[in-house]
């Protein structure tokens, strides 16, 4: 068979993600092969791709790429999975390491034998304006009154080392963030677009989600997104401390911190190790 590049396949609750290792093949990522890659009907599937083990700022890292190709700083559920990668194929034997990412070093530390669940440092989230982006004067977006497709929404919006906005609705379904995410995904207000949450509290410890993921569209579960629908949610005295995030692919489990430092804890699967045509590479 002609010369193939080995990917390999992993989700986070349902998120998927490709992961190209260029240890393991010479071959250059780029943007709109990504896309190729993530078809379900052209390519294999998934929601994303990650690349690494790369070096970042001297160190260990992985550079995350959505479905459409645009480039992440950060994807919670693909740090979970990259860290079972890198302790899959024997780059890591610790128990606690550090990924870079072009978000900064996440902390991550392995909670089992087989390496499907971690529980990892996610940082500190900012509501401010100029961090998320959100355009207009510096303010936290808290609860604040923006028009999408016509309609008007409360929103809080917030970084998690990427943008969320946060709706909380008693009318969470697939359905409702299929129709109102694309118009928050790319409204005016949002520089460099938008991911969306919108959410319900089900009780002090408990919060239902629906996702749609700038650039990669609604997906079953994202864990920036459970970070950052428990800071909010939490922000606004909703919840206590511990969280569980429910969505369609499980559920994330985070803990706030008194410093407001925020931990995702959630599993990761290895599903396929695939043999690619290398006209995806070139
Ligand atoms: N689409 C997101 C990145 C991945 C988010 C999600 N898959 C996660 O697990 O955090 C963005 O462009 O900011």
């Amino acid at each position: 068979m002609a010369n193939t590049i080995i990917m390999s396949k992993y989700q986070g609750l349902g998120n998927d993600y490709l992961i190209l290792d260029p240890k393991k093949n010479q071959v250059q990522l780029q943007g709109k092969k990504i896309a190729l890659l993530c078809q379900r009907g052209f390519g294999l599937g998934a929601d994303g791709v990650l690349y690494g083990p790369v070096e970042i700022d001297g160190k260990l890292g992985v550079r995350i790429f959505n479905a459409d190709g645009s480039e992440s700083a950060i994807s919670g559920n693909g740090v979970r999975i990259f860290a079972k990668y890198l302790m899959d194929n024997g780059y890591i034997t610790e128990k606690k390491f550090d990924i870079e990412t072009m978000s900064g070093t996440i902390h991550v530390e392995c909670l089992n034998s087989r390496a499907t669940e971690f529980k990892v440092n996610m940082g500190k989230p900012s509501f401010i304006s100029s961090d998320i982006p959100v355009s207009g004067e510096v303010r936290e977006v808290i609860k604040e009154n923006f028009v999408f497709h016509g309609k008007e929404y409360k929103a809080t919006c917030l970084t998690v080392g990427n943008p969320h906005c946060i709706i909380f609705t008693d009318n969470v379904s697939a359905e409702a963030v299929k129709n109102l995410g694309p118009y928050v995904e790319n409204a005016d207000e949002f520089p460099e677009r938008m991911n969306l949450q919108i959410c319900r509290q089900v009780d002090k410890g408990n919060l239902e989600i629906e996702i749609w993921e700038r650039g990669s569209g609604y997906t079953k579960a994202s864990g920036t997104g459970s970070c950052a629908a428990a800071a909010a949610a939490y922000k606004l005295g909703l919840v206590e401390s511990r969280i569980n995030v429910n969505q369609p692919g499980g559920m994330i489990q985070i803990d706030m911190e008194e410093d407001g430092t925020v931990y995702m804890t959630g599993t990761v699967g290895y599903i396929a190790d695939i043999s690619v045509a290398e006209s995806f590479f070139s």
